[in-house]
C-alpha cells in the first residue's frame, strides 16, 4: 500500500465527490461546505483464486476504483448504497479494533466503481476504502499486518485483500494464529489479463454456497500441485504451464452450476490464443491470460461463447498493477 503521490487528477475527483457529499445546507445559494476531512482512496480491482488457488491466489487489475471517505461533525442520514454500507461497515470494524467510537459523520461516495457481484473484489475494494480511511485520519495507527488483517476478516479470505492492499500476485493465508500471512510473487511485466463480464452478478454468498464441505484426498492433491504450479509459473515466465496450473476442481465445476458455458467460455479463450483462463473469484467475470498480441481476439472470443449460450456482457482488455491501494487527503475548511 502507497500513500499517494499528491496526483492532482486524484486529489480533484476526490474533491468532487466531496463537494457532492457535505453540503450545508440552509445557506441559501452558494452553499457551504461542511468542515471535515475527506480522504480518497484508489483501490484496484482484483482477480481471485487463478484456477486452483482458491481463497489463496489472487492479483490486482489495472482497473481502479476511486472512494472518497468524508469524515465531518454533522450526523449523516443512513444510506441504502450497497458499496457505501460496505465502505462504512469498514470504517466501523477499524474503529471497533482502535476501541474508539466512530466520528459522527461519515459517509463515502464511489467517483469511480467496480460493478458489484462479478468476481472483480467489488467487496474487498468498499472494505480496503473504509480501513484505509480511518489509518489516514488516524496517522497512521495500522501497519501494513494490521491493514490486511482487518480487510481480510471482514472478507472472510485475504485473495483479494492483499492484492487490493498491496497490488501485484499475491500468496495470501490465514495464519494458525489468526493473522493473514502473505507472500508476492514475480510475475511477467507483459502479461494481459481479457476479461468477460457479464451482465449478470453471481453474489460471492451465493457461489459459496454452491460448494461441499469436504473433498476427497484426491481432488485436494490435483489443486495443491497446482496451486503451486501456477506461482512458480508466473515467477519464472513458463507460461505454457498455466493451463495445467489452472486446472481446478474444488470450485469451478461446482460454479459452472451457476453460470452454465463456463467451460466453452475457457475453451474459446484458449482457441483464440490465451495460455489460460479461469473464473474470476466467484464470478460471473472470467478472466483469461495472455500475451499481447492476440488479447482482444481472446475478449471477444469469451464475449461471443457467452453470447452463444444467452449471456451478454462485455469484454475488455487489461493487465496486472504493480501497484495497490493510495491514499490522499484532503481537509475541507468550512466558512
Ligand atoms: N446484482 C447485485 N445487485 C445489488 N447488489 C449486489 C449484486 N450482486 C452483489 N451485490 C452485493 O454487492 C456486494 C459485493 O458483492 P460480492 O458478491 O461480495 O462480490 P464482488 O466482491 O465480487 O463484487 C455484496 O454486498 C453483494 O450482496
Ligand atoms: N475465494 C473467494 C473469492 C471471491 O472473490 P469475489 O471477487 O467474487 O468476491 C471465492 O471464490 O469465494
Amino acid at each position: 500500500m502507497e500513500r499517494g503521490g499528491g496526483e492532482d487528477k486524484r486529489v480533484v475527483g476526490g474533491l468532487a465527490g466531496v463537494v457532492g457529499t457535505m453540503r450545508a445546507s440552509g445557506t441559501g445559494n452558494r452553499e457551504a461546505v461542511m468542515p471535515g476531512t475527506a480522504i480518497t482512496v484508489r483501490v484496484p480491482a482484483t482477480s481471485a483464486n487463478l484456477g486452483a488457488g482458491f481463497d489463496c491466489l489472487g492479483l490486482a487489475l489495472d482497473m481502479f476504483a476511486s472512494v472518497t471517505v468524508t469524515f465531518s461533525e454533522a450526523e449523516q442520514p443512513p444510506t441504502e448504497d450497497v458499496g457505501e454500507k460496505m465502505v462504512l461497515s469498514a470504517v466501523r470494524h477499524a474503529y471497533q479494533r482502535l476501541g474508539k467510537p466512530v466520528p459522527g459523520g461519515v459517509r463515502a461516495r464511489y467517483q469511480v466503481a467496480i460493478p458489484l457481484g462479478r468476481g472483480l473484489g467489488a467487496s474487498a475494494v468498499a472494505r480496503v476504502a473504509g480501513v484505509l480511511a480511518v489509518n489516514e485520519l488516524e496517522r497512521g495507527v495500522f501497519d501494513e499486518q494490521a491493514l490486511l488483517d482487518l480487510v481480510s476478516e471482514l472478507e472472510g479470505h485475504g485473495d483479494n485483500a492483499c492484492p487490493a492492499l498491496f497490488g501485484g500476485l499475491q500468496v495470501c493465508v490465514q495464519g494458525g494464529d489468526g493473522h493473514y500471512v502473505r507472500a508476492a510473487s514475480r510475475f511477467p511485466a507483459d502479461a494481459h489479463i481479457a476479461l468477460l463480464i457479464p451482465d449478470h452478478s453471481m453474489p460471492t454468498k451465493e457461489a459459496r454456497k454452491a460448494l461441499p464441505e469436504s473433498y476427497s484426498k484426491a481432488d485436494t492433491v490435483h489443486n495443491i500441485g497446482r496451486a503451486a504450479l501456477f506461482v512458480a509459473a508466473m515467477a519464472s515466465g513458463r507460461m505454457e504451464l498455466l493451463a495445467e496450473a489452472t486446472d481446478d476442481r474444488v470450485h469451478q465445476r461446482q460454479r459452472a452450476a451457476l453460470f452454465p458455458p463456463l467451460f466453452d467460455i475457457f475453451a474459446a479463450a484458449r482457441r483464440a490464443g490465451a495460455y489460460a483462463a479461469w473464473l474470476s473469484g466467484a464470478g460471473s467475470s472470467v478472466a483469461a491470460i495472455c500475451p499481447e498480441e492476440p488479447a482482444r481476439a481472446v475478449a471477444n472470443a469469451m464475449l461471443a461463447a457467452s453470447k452463444a449460450a444467452g449471456y451478454d456482457g462485455r469484454a475488455l482488455v487489461t493487465r496486472i498493477a504493480k501497484e495497490g491501494a493510495t491514499v490522499s487527503r484532503v481537509e475541507l475548511v468550512g466558512e
